[in-house]
């Protein structure tokens, strides 16, 4: 839409009708009137908390108001694109809203690029503006500049695209007198050279001054009770300070009714009659061709402002070296932990023993059977083999004492006899008398308190009674079908050994793998909390190009971490990962991309940082314990499982094992659908969910 200088010429520049705004049950705008011709300075005053900050993000967008309307330029500032006057607008926040790592030029590189500036645009006004600011040397890092600094870099960016709207949120805080008076001048000269109307908040009532028409906000029911010149306030008010109008005003809150009555409040502005006839019509037609409006750019600069948007994540990224160096050193140990580790056969778990038999001697060996009385030894020997410490004790008094000292995971007791006794278990078998079949029981108490060391105690000692009762069995020639239970198992998928390995290396790497989705996001949450975010929207940058950045950005993350993990585990595991490394590689990716989805989404639920990281590991958190991660869903509580089969680690966590384990392919019906389908479904509704949410929040 081309605009043209008629259009511009005849609305006022921005005008607030019966505008109300609240939080909660807070009122902080309440029928506000404000109109703002074109190319004067306007001067937004009140006391602290009375609702200016507020009222300018309504006019720029960043927020909206609950009641009235705002028009800018003739149009009502939701019904330009995204809501926003974008480009045709300058804002100055009143907080510093920079990114802290950036340079300076890359802070004037990226606002520019947003605003649709070449670089060589770019460069002229960053020269221009360092002059006129005094802005340090351009590759200073923000964060390394004195708040005074910073300010007038925020205003440098605010001014950098000539916009014809200056919307600036006290732009002379912390600034010297010398450089206050400066940057008044340059503005003076944007209004007369080039029609660039200045709305502005400020605490010093005298620079206003300057301004061709002053309004006044009043706390108590956040209205705008005067609105005139300021030689018409010192006039009405007999003073010459507009210090004395202000505090007169803030002491006499009847003077609303007063002015409200009055037909002055809503008078055209007073501008100069010189002041217009130097209005340059010209350069403002140039200017508003140059800088256009927003639907005027969209499209043309799409990429551009893509690219931009994915660099600034990335810039931020790298120049945080040690998140960088923290994400090696965990992944790799994690890695190496999940793939190499977790899940094996603990040994060295500490067993006491009584053995009332006698004492064994030293490297017994399972050949020395034949002695009776050996028995006992021989079990022994097997346990010590199958990797438990056992430690002989003289009672069972002492080792019961013993394990509730925690000294030691339990103890088995062998009865007196217990050779002789059991050679009578297999000769008489059925026939067996009491006495017999108590005296070749071992006894085994073990501390349940510690589920999966009592968990593995229990099983070796059932395999190594079993390979004892065989190794004796062979001894006299017995079948060692005879000895064993009539149970036969073989391993139709996985390797068949008792270790949880296979089982717990797809959980734990794709947990690690779901944490580390979310670094990138997190720089979209402390976007939002120091409140560079709006000011990107500002510039009428589309909300889920925005989003859409972090995931670009995320790739070359996604690259060297997923790089480490499946070299990590190839290294490890390639005769045991019988699928396809590719579809390894997009099951994780899809879980990235959904881990990533989460937390951006969770980032829209509030503006504070701390809120956002609770929530978002709170979710890491149901992840690691619902999604069949270290034991099956199907031991959970029946009307908490559908819950857990919504997790986003649950469904893909499945497949994952069977791609490894099985060999499945991508068109197996449940890798396609639980693995593929399922994953990106859910991506796209948090995608889309989000970017819903974070508008509705902006309309509130
Ligand atoms: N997001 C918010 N939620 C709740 N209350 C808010 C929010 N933002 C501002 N307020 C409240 O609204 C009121 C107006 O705040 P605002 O920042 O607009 O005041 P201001 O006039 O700009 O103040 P100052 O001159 O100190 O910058 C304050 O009482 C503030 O506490």
């Amino acid at each position: 839409m081309i605009h043209t200088i008629d259009v511009y010429a005849d609305q006022p520049a921005m005008e607030v009708e019966h505008g109300g705004k609240h939080y909660s049950d807070k009122v902080v705008l309440n029928d506000v009137n404000l109109k703002v011709e074109k190319g004067i300075i306007y001067g937004l005053l009140g006391p602290s908390g009375c609702g200016k900050t507020t009222l300018l993000s309504c006019l720029v967008g960043v927020q909206r108001l609950n009641a009235g309307r705002i028009t800018i330029f003739g149009k009502n500032v939701t019904k330009y694109k995204n809501g926003t006057p974008g480009r045709m607008l300058g804002y100055m926040p009143q907080e510093i809203s920079l990114y802290g790592n950036f340079t300076i030029f890359e802070t004037f590189a990226y606002y520019g690029v947003l605003n649709g500036m070449t670089e060589e645009r770019i460069k002229y006004k960053l020269t221009k503006l360092s002059s006129i600011l005094n802005l340090p040397h351009v590759a200073k890092l923000v964060d390394k500049l004195s708040g005074g600094e910073q300010r007038r870099v925020s205003l440098g960016v605010a001014l950098l695209h000539n916009p014809q709207l200056l919307v600036l949120d006290e732009p002379t805080v912390g600034i010297d007198p010398l450089l206050r008076e400066t940057i008044w001048d340059y503005l003076k000269l944007l209004v007369k050279s080039q029609g660039t109307t200045v709305l502005m908040t400020t605490h010093y009532v005298e620079e206003t001054a300057n301004c061709e028409k002053v309004g006044i906000g009043y706390i108590r029911d956040g209205s705008l009770i005067v609105e005139d010149t300021p030689s018409s306030l010192l006039q009405k008010y007999d003073t010459n300070r507009l210090d004395d109008v202000v505090h007169k005003l803030c002491n006499n809150v009847e003077i609303k009714a007063t002015w409200q009555d009055s037909p002055q409040i809503y008078d055209a502005p007073s501008v100069k009659p010189t002041q217009l006839k130097s209005l340059n019509v010209n350069n403002v037609v140039k200017v508003w061709n140059e800088t256009k409006s927003n639907e005027g750019l969209t499209g043309c600069f799409d990429s551009d402002i893509l690219k931009v948007l994915v660099k600034r994540n990335l810039t931020i990224y790298v120049r945080n070296p040690l998140i960088i160096l923290l994400e090696f050193i965990v992944l790799v140990f994690n890695v190496y932990l999940f793939v190499y580790l977790a899940g094996n056969h603990p040994l060295g778990l500490k067993i006491g023993f009584v053995n009332n038999e006698g004492t064994c001697p030293e490297n017994f060996q399972l050949n020395e059977l034949k002695n009776p009385g050996n028995y006992s030894c021989a079990f022994i020997s097997e346990l010590v083999k199958e990797g438990l410490d056992m430690i002989p004790i003289s009672s069972e008094m002492r080792a019961l004492n013993d394990v509730k000292q925690g000294k030691l995971s339990g103890y088995i007791s062998i009865p007196a006899n217990f050779s002789e006794h059991s050679k009578a278990r297999f000769l008489f078998g059925l026939h067996s008398d009491n006495e017999t079949l108590d005296g070749s029981t071992v006894t085994v108490r073990l501390d349940h308190s510690e589920y999966l060391y009592a968990f593995f105690i229990r099983q070796t000692l059932y395999s190594s009674l079993q390979t004892y009762i065989q190794s004796i069995g062979l001894q006299y020639d017995i079948d060692s079908r005879v000895t064993t239970l009539p149970i036969s198992f073989s391993s139709i998928f996985g390797p068949g050994d008792e270790s949880w390995n296979p089982f717990l290396m797809p959980a734990g790497l794709l947990i690690v793998w779901c944490f580390y989705g979310t670094t990138l996001p997190l720089f979209y949450i402390q976007d939002k909390a120091q409140h560079t975010l709006a000011r990107t929207l500002a510039t009428g940058v589309d909300y889920y190009k925005v989003v859409l950045s972090y995931y670009i950005a995320d790739m070359p993350c996604v690259i060297w971490q997923s790089g480490i993990m499946l070299s990590v585990m190839a290294w490890v595991k390639w005769d045991e990962v019988k699928g396809s490394w590719g579809l390894i590689f997009l099951i994780f990716y899809l879980v990235r991309l959904i881990s990533t989805s989460i937390s951006i989404f969770v980032g829209t639920f509030s503006k504070k940082e701390l809120n956002c990281i609770f929530l978002a590991v709170a979710v890491l958190f149901f992840c690691i314990y619902g999604s069949d991660t270290f034991w099956p869903v199907q031991s959970i509580v029946w009307w908490y499982r559908p819950f857990c089969y919504c997790l986003p680690i649950t469904y893909p966590l499945g497949v994952l094992r069977s791609v490894i384990a099985k060999g499945w392919g991508l068109f197996h019906p449940v890798v396609a659908v639980y693995g593929v389908c399922i994953p990106s479904v859910m991506i796209l509704v948090l995608f889309g969910g989000g970017i819903l949410i974070e508008k509705r929040n902006r309309k509130n």
